[in-house]
């Protein structure tokens, strides 16, 4: 059993950035610039951005933290975006989710420029992946194909299923395994709360990718022996630590890592790689940009 280690290739692939920051700047180029809006104050939403513009400093690109409040309209949110698509000295920008009720989170996707879109969540994007096109791949799934790549999963003519139909992880996650090339040439059942006898069907499964939100889902009788697990669940639980709370997956790791050929850890696993993929975006935005002198 491999440990698919997040941790460690999202740090290769910072330094992978840094580099290509540094001869940037020894050539007095501009250096890619993110901003990241957030609408309120949720203590999980609040450490991920914190994380994202850490991680902006780590390799020497410029960041922006825009913070609203959780009474924002969603016409002023709508502003914040029309300045930040203006703004030519911002490369990319995320509005991180979920958004307060009172903003239409359809809307609000659709108003960010699909150039400087490096979530990938705009339908433009979204369309363009589906297509084969090259675009900005949102930052989970970008960061499992890389995973994937870099530890030489065999994907191909492989049976993957996916638990969990949303738009940021399983539904692009169903379209890109099951796209040419490698990884790819996966087939690709997706799986979802009205799914019936979820059991028969990850155990036929060669590759189990879980973005679901429910620790110690999936256990190790739902598994086939050698199969590659993929745990994008990320779950706070309450107990008597300092943090008040530990991270866990949607895999029961323990008794599933037994039979796996290879498995993600949460955290360490899909996590920081959403982090990594999110700069190389912002990388690829910026030499976009800079092909059109900006
Ligand atoms: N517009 C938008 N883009 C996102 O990419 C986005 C979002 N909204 N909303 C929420 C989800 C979640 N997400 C994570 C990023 C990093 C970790 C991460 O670094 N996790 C660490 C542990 C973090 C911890 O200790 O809480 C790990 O797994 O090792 C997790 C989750 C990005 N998301």
């Amino acid at each position: 059993m491999t440990i698919l280690d997040g941790k460690k290739i999202s740090n290769d692939i910072k330094n992978e950035i840094k580099a290509e920051v540094d001869k940037m700047k020894a050539n007095d180029e501009k250096v890619p610039h993110l901003a990241a809006v957030i609408v309120g104050n949720d203590g999980a939403s609040l450490t991920y951005v914190g994380s994202k513009v850490r991680a902006c400093e780590r390799v020497g690109f410029e960041s922006t933290m825009v913070r609203l409040s959780s009474t924002t309209s969603e016409i002023e949110l709508l502003d914040k975006i029309e300045e930040l698509n203006k703004n030519n000295d911002i490369d990319g920008f995320i509005i991180q989710l979920p958004l307060p009720r009172q903003i239409n989170t359809q809307k609000v996707l659709m108003a960010v420029d699909p150039n400087k879109d490096v979530d990938g969540f705009h339908p433009m994007n979204f369309g363009k992946m589906a297509l084969d096109m090259s675009t900005f791949i949102p930052a989970t799934p970008f960061g499992i194909l890389e995973l994937l790549e870099r530890y030489r999963v065999d994907t191909d003519g492989k049976h993957t299923v996916i638990i969990g139909r949303s738009h940021i992880v399983g539904r692009p996650m169903s379209i890109l395994m099951g796209r040419k090339g490698f990884p790819g040439n996966s087939t690709v059942t997706l799986t979802h709360s009205h799914t019936k006898n979820i059991t028969q069907i990850t155990s036929q499964a060669d590759i189990i990718i879980s973005a679901l939100g429910i620790p110690n889902f999936l256990k190790a009788e739902m598994v086939k022996d050698d199969a590659v697990i993929i745990d994008v669940g990320i779950s706070r639980v309450a107990d008597d630590s300092e943090k008040g709370y530990y991270i866990t997956g949607d895999v029961d790791f323990e008794n599933v890592s037994k039979k796996a050929s290879f498995i993600t850890p949460v955290p360490g696993g899909v996590g920081p790689m959403t982090i990594a993929m999110l700069l190389k975006n912002t990388l690829l935005a910026r030499e976009q940009h800079r092909q059109e002198n900006r």
